[in-house]
């Protein structure tokens, strides 16, 4: 998926010859440090972030969407098989839960359609099914900026499942939430990932999430691949590898 990628921004490489290959409907964590590039590969994957220019490509679904430093034309499409959820602001906070999930749908539409909210009842059947789908479709008229952290998380996943998505990009996406809600959130990602055949990539902090929800675990340290196998090969020596002896207690945080 992403063959010898760099980015610098400045005099910092934030991402320095990375090379990944994510199958089709595989779910993988990507871990490592605070500014390690997490964020920065998944902004390029998505063409969000240009690469540097130079011999690094990146493809989505088989196609090219990045190559030389500059997004092809192949990036819209790679787009609408993408759902993009983020730690935050996932959601139009002044926007119903429903219409931020019917905007999902956007990508499929003629513009005026979902300019004007004549949205297709069948994609509106479509939106409810997936807000009952993540468990809250009791909240569908609610203003986005009302909901908890967790809703509105659950909310983007819904959207994602609306657009027809093949993947899912995750950037912590349970970071700022309490662990049942977190819970819930990446029991959802495994069941996307497992019952739908939905490929995840998401970055996570909690090293434990990664090994409970994860097979596979690919970790970034200065903007470098410093592992790519199976979690349980993630043992606390190699963990030291990546993030520093100092945060050895910070690794199972979760499980107190
Ligand atoms: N737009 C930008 N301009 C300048 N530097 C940037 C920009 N985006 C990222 N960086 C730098 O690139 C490096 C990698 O950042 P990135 O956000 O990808 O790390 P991360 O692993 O996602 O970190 P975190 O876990 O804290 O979110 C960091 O040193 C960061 O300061």
């Amino acid at each position: 998926m992403a063959r010898d990628v760099s980015k610098t921004f400045g005099a910092r490489k934030a991402l320095d010859s990375v090379s990944v290959s994510v199958a089709e409907g595989e779910m993988v964590a990507l871990i490592g440090p605070s500014g390690s590039g997490k964020s920065t590969l998944l902004r390029s994957i998505t063409g969000l972030q240009s690469i540097d220019a130079g011999s690094g490509q990146i493809d989505v679904f088989g196609a090219c969407v990045q190559k030389n430093g500059r997004t092809t034309p192949a990036v819209r499409a790679a787009r609408q098989k993408l759902g993009m959820i983020f730690q935050q602001f996932n959601l139009v906070g002044r926007l119903s839960l429903f219409s931020n999930v019917m905007l999902g749908a956007l990508g499929r539409l003629p513009g005026w359609q979902g300019l004007f909210g004549a949205w297709p009842s069948a994609d509106k059947t479509k939106a409810m099914a997936a807000l009952h789908r993540v468990g809250v479709s009791d909240y569908a008229a609610q203003r986005a900026n009302t909901l908890s952290g967790g809703q509105q998380q659950r909310g983007a996943i819904a959207r994602a499942l609306v657009q027809g998505a093949k993947g899912i990009l995750a950037d912590e996406p349970v970071a700022s939430l309490d662990p049942v809600s977190a819970r819930k959130v990446m029991e959802l990602l495994v069941e996307l990932n497992k019952r739908d055949g939905m490929g995840v990539i998401v970055t996570l902090h909690q090293v434990d999430y990664a090994i409970r929800y994860c097979d596979r675990v690919i970790a970034l340290k200065m903007g470098k691949v410093v592992y790519d196998g199976p979690s349980t090969g993630l043992d606390t020596t190699r963990l030291i590898d990546i993030y520093g002896p100092e945060f050895e207690d910070a690794f199972w945080e979760t499980k107190a």
